[in-house]
């Protein structure tokens, strides 16, 4: 009992990728209660272990810097249980893709405008400033395919409320099991 409760526990249950205002932190959330599983979103982390919010990290040290905060973070995460949430671009750190290899990745993903709609006004050091829908909308378009190829199963996290979204990932990870059942 001991070893398959260890193997259970050695990685997340789901890791919800996307861009950012598609609704990781929300629904990733809410899918953990709906598992009866422990939720961990990698930037709250971020802000636990540093002691800083994402934008004073950006403004002091810089992206780069974030990266390896973040790089860090992400892979102690994935070795642990319950459904976690990445940031936006974590997954464009080439050791962060990797590593996501035999993980159940759900991509949420958001067309431009709701996700901006969504995005806007937050503390995304990459949406501040003028301008902030023209970036969305081209670093999107540079993590589109990223995004498809590292996942598992992709929902479209504009067709319905939060709740809503988090059903889809359940039924979406549950057809998933299926095939992987029929292996035992
Ligand atoms: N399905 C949804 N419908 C409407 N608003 C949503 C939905 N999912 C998330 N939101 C809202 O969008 C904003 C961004 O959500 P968040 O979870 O922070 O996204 P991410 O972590 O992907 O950047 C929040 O205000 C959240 O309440
Ligand atoms: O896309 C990105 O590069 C980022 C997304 C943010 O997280 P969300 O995707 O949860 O907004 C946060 O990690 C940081 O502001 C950088
Ligand atoms: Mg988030």
């Amino acid at each position: 009992m001991t070893v398959t409760r260890k193997r259970i526990n050695s990685r997340p249950a789901a890791v919800l990728i996307g861009f950012m205002g598609a609704g990781k932190s929300t629904v990733g959330r809410l899918v953990a209660e709906l598992l009866g599983v422990d939720f961990v979103d990698a930037d709250e982390q971020i802000v636990h272990a540093e002691g800083r919010s994402i934008p004073e990290i950006f403004t002091a040290d810089g992206v780069e810097a974030f990266r390896d905060i973040e790089r860090r973070v992400v892979l102690d995460l994935l070795t642990r249980g319950g459904v976690v949430s990445l940031g936006g671009g974590a997954v464009m750190t080439p050791a962060v893709a990797d590593a996501l290899a035999g993980h159940r990745v759900v991509y949420l993903s958001i067309d431009p405008a709701e996700g901006f709609a969504r995005a806007k006004g937050g503390d995304r050091p990459l949406l501040a400033g003028d301008d902030a829908e023209t970036r969305y909308r081209e670093l999107l378009d540079e993590r589109h395919d990223t995004y498809a190829e590292l996942a598992t199963v992709t929902v479209d996290a504009g067709a319905g409320s939060a709740d809503e979204i988090a059903d889809l990932v359940v039924s979406a990870l549950a057809d998933h099991l299926i095939p992987e059942r029929n292996l035992l």
